[in-house]
């Protein structure tokens, strides 16, 4: 099996665009050069296909590190199938999906069950983190050996906080003997108790309770205290407020392994924007202030912020039909995230497109020691071909997940994924 990839925009070492000629074959990366003449398939044989994708941005395929994909146990939200589609179509060649289903992947069995499923349907590639604790309930540790051995990545009890340091730290020490790294969802439950939306304009004026940003900032200090003493990789999910930020940053400047990751709509939205009681706008973390939007904004660009994920978290419209206060905490990220990015900073010329890419791409292949992440000879040969030009509204009907849930529906955006390639092979094309 041969790809090759004519007249291909290209991000070079200087962050500068440049046209080139990709070929993979056999799933990796042959060859990045400068080709004149469009390359004719025959001459190479039958079995080469040739994408001539003139005028288009083509980078290392997309990477998200905090994915649901549902199953097993809520196929109704979403299926390892069509999260994947759903992925591929936002130009994700690699996600890693959370623990939190029915069962909860705290046994071989399930890590095992979520690769079989992934394996059929032969899309994305997808890596299961487990569980830290048995059923995600924050009382006994899973046996981090055992669901090594069987493929999972990392440990995280990503839906809830583990409340008490104890059983973090022993997490924590228990992954660093075995060279795995601790993925927390923070948030302390005693102060957030019911609360639907973060505390602020929007929560005052609808009567709800708030949720206040130290309930997140306290685990990520708890955490960062911990992971100095056990010497363990600790990674920060959702990163949401200033005071985390501001931890996260101190932690990395004396050299403490931590690293995190911000979602497209905690760059986005503030509660402010929060239109109404749609439980669209409802996700975990809340939509904070806009000091706390600049501050994410702020802490990607200067890297104390090392990637870019969705916390792809579809669910059913009857559920999310519930009301703000009852609905299910979560939004679809997907198929919005490069185009929404890409319109908001880089068209409008805040960022560059190198630091997007890179956010998506090489920065969390870094972090998780991946091989993905990169466009060099002897790279996998997993592709997102992306036109920058192309205009689309926001359309969820238009879906591949399953999830219908975001609160991005009718935006106008640019920059839209046409073509995913995993390991040389198109999984997803318009
Ligand atoms: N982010 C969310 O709002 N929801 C996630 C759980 C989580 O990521 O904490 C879910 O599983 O629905
Ligand atoms: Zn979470
Ligand atoms: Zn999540």
């Amino acid at each position: 099996m041969r790809l090759i990839i004519h007249n291909a925009s290209v991000l070079n070492d200087e962050g500068q665009l440049e046209i080139k000629t990709i070929t993979a074959e056999d799933g990796v990366i042959k060859q990045i050069a400068a080709m004149d003449s469009v390359p004719d398939a025959g001459a190479f044989g039958e079995d080469t296909r040739v994408i001539d994708a003139a005028g288009k941005l083509v980078t290392p395929g997309f990477i998200d590190m905090h994915v649901h994909l549902r199953e097993p146990g809520f196929e109704h939200k979403e299926t390892i199938e069509t999260g994947s589609r759903s992925a591929a179509k936002g130009g994700y060649t690699t996600i890693a999906c959370m623990p939190n289903t029915k069962p909860v992947t705290d046994s071989p069995e399930i890590v095992s069950l979520v690769l079989e499923k992934a394996q059929e349907a032969g899309l994305v590639n997808v890596l299961p983190y487990a569980a830290i604790t048995k059923n995600e309930q924050g009382r006994e540790l899973t046996d981090f050996a055992a669901l090594k051995a069987a493929g999972a990545i990392g440990f995280t009890d990503d839906g809830v906080g583990v409340q008490t340091a104890q059983t973090m730290k022993d997490a924590m020490a228990l992954a660093a003997s075995l060279g795995m790294t601790i993925i927390a969802h923070c948030e302390d439950n005693s102060l957030v108790e019911g609360a639907p939306v973060a505390e602020g304009e929007f929560a005052k004026r609808h009567g709800l309770k708030g949720i206040p940003n130290e309930s997140e900032a306290i685990h990520v200090g708890r955490d960062i205290l911990l992971a100095e003493a056990t010497g363990v990789h600790y990674h920060v999910c959702h990163v949401s407020t200033e005071q985390s930020i501001r931890l996260i940053r101190q932690a990395k400047e004396i050299g403490i392994n931590v690293t995190t990751e911000v979602c497209p709509h905690h760059l986005l939205l503030s509660e402010e924007d929060i239109p109404g009681l749609d439980a669209n706008w409802k996700m975990n973390p809340p939509l904070r202030s806009k000091r706390d939007v600049e501050a994410c904004i702020q802490a990607l660009e200067d890297g104390t912020i090392d990637m870019v994920v969705t916390d792809h978290a579809p669910h059913s419209a009857e559920e999310k039909a519930r009301g703000m206060q009852l609905a299910p905490f979560g939004i679809v990220g997907f198929e919005t995230a490069f185009p929404l990015l890409y319109t908001k900073f880089v068209a409008s010329g805040r960022w560059s497109l190198d630091m997007l890419v890179k956010r998506m791409t090489a920065d969390p292949a870094r972090v998780f020691g991946l091989s993905a992440g990169r466009l060099e000879a002897g790279a996998p040969a997993d592709l997102t071909i992306v036109d920058l030009e192309k205009e689309k509204e926001v359309n969820p009907e238009e879906f591949a997940s399953k999830g219908r849930n975001t609160p991005f529906g009718g935006w106008k955006l640019k920059g839209w994924p046409v073509t995913t390639i995993v390991a040389g092979k198109v999984i997803w094309s318009e």
